[in-house]
């Protein structure tokens, strides 16, 4: 049975299951990989520490690796980031706290805890079988949410961000108003975590940049606080049936995604055409990069399908920053001859929601004709299903 903070999944999935097998007498509508335990890797790991190293060598090596994975995964992870493990369990205490509001609460206010209205989400609105339903929800919030809109003011002071942070007095939490909850997200370890990832994200964007010989404010002048965003992901245990998605296959829209997840695992990505599940590190920071910076390097950079499996016993937390533009930048290869089309974010986006639109039921062949329209030559990209916001 859903509790009351849990948006009515079982309903969903019955709904959805009805509807399947009607239509599709084989594994029930399931995808035959779903139901394959997917091998758990490692991603590749890089110490930011080398970036602040005296000797340029050992900075340089640094700046390969992270291009290198880039290319070749499209994800890696980063250690000493500046985050500690005590923040991080803070987040997870205020994250929980977020979630466990009333699910009438948090879809009927307008405004939820002062975030911005519209950004709590949950399953697949627009799923028309089993294998499309996502068994979570989640915040997306404008980066300004968090840190107000002086935001990018305290962006500008710290050069560092690996430095780590001095703690402020733990404050115990013995309230559950949302008032309260929503202050103390605000203006904790959540502000902490934004400003770190939003430092990091430019950082790696620049040095992915310079590796491709571009050395810009491209990604300064226009990935600014009120176009990026924090993406809160809860994902209920789901004891119903095996090889249900937390979230759908997609690739990220954005230019690059900074994501932490607790040690409950099912973050899964595509590497040599077979799934993989990235096995969790306490320490690390997942980086990935979006369908954004795919078309700025012009291919040389790979967004990759990602996806997230339930696990039927635990529940797991996942807190994601997506670097975007804003809607009228445009996104043009810097390589000769190019293999994509120049396009505005905003253009993107509207593609991205009109291949999701409820009753979307188009052939993998229309979908990817479809991506050929606002990007031409897509060379190798394969994307299922694009999540409305991801
Ligand atoms: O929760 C995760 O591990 C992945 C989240 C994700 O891919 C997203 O929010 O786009
Ligand atoms: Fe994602």
């Amino acid at each position: 049975m859903d509790s009351v903070s849990d948006p009515p999944f079982h309903e969903a999935y019955k709904i959805l299951f009805d509807k399947t097998r009607n239509t599709i007498q084989e594994n029930n509508g399931f995808d035959g990989d779903l139901l394959v335990a997917a091998e758990e890797c490692e991603l590749p790991v890089i110490d930011l520490n080398c970036l602040d190293n005296s000797d340029e060598t050992v900075r340089e090596e640094c700046k390969s690796h992270i291009a290198r994975a880039s290319q070749e995964w499209g994800f890696f992870q980063v250690v000493n980031h500046g985050i500690s493990s005590h923040i991080f369990s803070r987040l997870r205490c205020e994250q929980e706290k977020v979630f466990r509001q009333p699910f009438e609460k948090k879809t009927k206010e307008d405004k939820f805890l002062n975030f911005s209205a519209g950004s709590y989400r949950w399953g697949a609105p627009t799923a028309t079988c089993i294998r499309q339903l996502s068994w979570s929800e989640a915040f997306h919030i404008p980066l300004t949410d968090i840190l107000g809109s002086s935001g990018s003011n305290s962006l500008r002071y710290t050069t560092h961000f690996y430095k780590p942070f001095i703690h402020h007095s733990y404050r115990p939490y013995t309230q559950y108003q949302s008032n309260y909850v929503n202050f103390t997200f605000r203006r904790s370890c959540s502000i902490q975590f934004a400003t770190t990832v939003s430092r990091l994200a430019q950082t790696l964007a620049d040095i992915l940049a310079e590796k491709m010989g571009h050395r810009s404010s491209f990604f300064k002048e226009n990935c600014l606080p009120n176009t990026c965003y924090l993406r809160l992901n809860r994902y209920p245990p789901c004891p119903t049936a095996f090889g249900i998605h937390g979230l759908m296959p997609h690739t990220d829209s954005d230019f690059l995604t900074i994501l932490y997840q607790d040690q409950v695992g099912g973050l899964q990505l595509v590497k040599d055409r077979k799934w993989i599940a990235v096995k969790p590190n306490p320490d690390a920071l997942i980086i990935n990069i979006g369908d954004l910076f795919q078309a700025w390097s012009n291919g040389v950079y790979k967004s990759v399908e990602h996806r997230v499996m339930t696990n039927p016993k635990l529940e797991r937390f996942s807190m994601a920053y997506f670097l975007c533009p804003s809607n009228d930048t445009v996104i043009e290869s810097r390589r000769e001859p190019s293999i994509y089309r120049k396009f505005s974010f905003r253009e993107y986006r509207k593609q991205v929601r009109d291949d999701a639109c409820p009753g979307f039921s188009h052939t993998k062949e229309v979908r990817t004709y479809r991506k050929h329209i606002i990007m031409n030559e897509i060379v190798g990209y394969v994307t299922e299903y694009k999540s409305e916001e991801g």
